[in-house]
């Protein structure tokens, strides 16, 4: 897979150099690169921002360098189109579901915005080009969306066959498919088995493992209760197909 990310603080993406994701560009299954918006500002300030039309507080990152840095990165007569990724509070929601998806595209193109946003019409002509997704990573703002593609881009990496090793395990997501699906994770223990006079539930050292699998269903059950009580309404509404119910 290839990744590309424009913004005007590329160093925020250094993260990604290291573990994980920068295991898995070592081994070569991410092309991950990085763009400076300013090198798109020709001005001598190479200014990306401006007042908003219409009045309001901040500024608006300006169409021009936007659309030079999308199209340097995907030439309209190039080779393959990207899918192009915006981090926005007015997003559509990053869930598990979409990180899935996401993992399966070839090309993303993630465009972390500044200030008070892009100007609509950079999205607009994309859209004419690229599929475009507009994608919230949860309920609050942020000064820039160069963390949530932090997020996104972990969440996709970790799905890409090669890149987690054995130790770890995508399978058993909470919100993977399957009968733990649309839950939350229960509680997890290791060695030793009494610390601080706390003991390991003793179902878990039992090896019997129907009982272990139906004890860690109910953990997962009373943890979505107390902390996500409307992935159990998913749950009981039916609006998870009897398939997953059933599995
Ligand atoms: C077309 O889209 C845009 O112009 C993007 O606009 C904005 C405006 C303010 C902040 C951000 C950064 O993203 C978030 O704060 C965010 C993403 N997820 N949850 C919070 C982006």
């Amino acid at each position: 897979m290839r990744i590309d990310v424009v913004s005007i603080f590329p160093e925020y993406l250094a993260p990604l150099d290291v573990s994980l994701v920068g295991k898995a560009r070592a081994k070569g299954l991410l092309d991950v690169r990085l763009h400076q918006l300013r090198d798109q500002a020709h001005d001598v300030h190479r200014t990306v921002d401006d007042t908003p039309y219409g009045g309001g507080p901040g500024m608006v990152m300006k169409p021009e360098p936007w659309a030079a840095a999308l199209e340097a990165v995907a030439p309209p007569d190039g080779e393959g189109v990207p899918r192009l990724i915006v981090p926005t509070p007015s997003g559509r929601p990053f869930t598990q579901e979409l990180a899935v998806e996401l993992a399966s595209e070839p090309w993303l193109l993630f465009a972390p915005a500044r200030y008070e946003g892009i100007d609509r019409r950079v999205i607009e002509d994309a859209a004419t080009r690229m599929r475009v997704d507009e994608v919230s990573i949860g309920d609050y703002v942020l000064a820039g969306g160069e963390v949530a593609v932090l997020v996104m881009v972990e969440a996709v990496a970790r799905l890409l066959p090669g890149v987690l090793g054995n130790a770890e395990s995508v399978r058993d997501d909470s919100f993977a498919p399957g009968a733990m699906a649309n839950l939350l994770e229960g509680p997890v223990y290791t060695k030793p088995a009494e610390w601080r006079g706390r003991e390991v539930p003793p179902v878990l050292l039992s090896g019997n493992h129907g009982a272990i699998a139906r004890w860690r269903r109910d953990q997962a059950l009373r943890r979505t209760a107390e902390n996500r009580p409307d992935l159990l309404e998913r749950l009981t509404s039916g609006d998870v197909d009897k398939h997953d119910r059933a599995a």
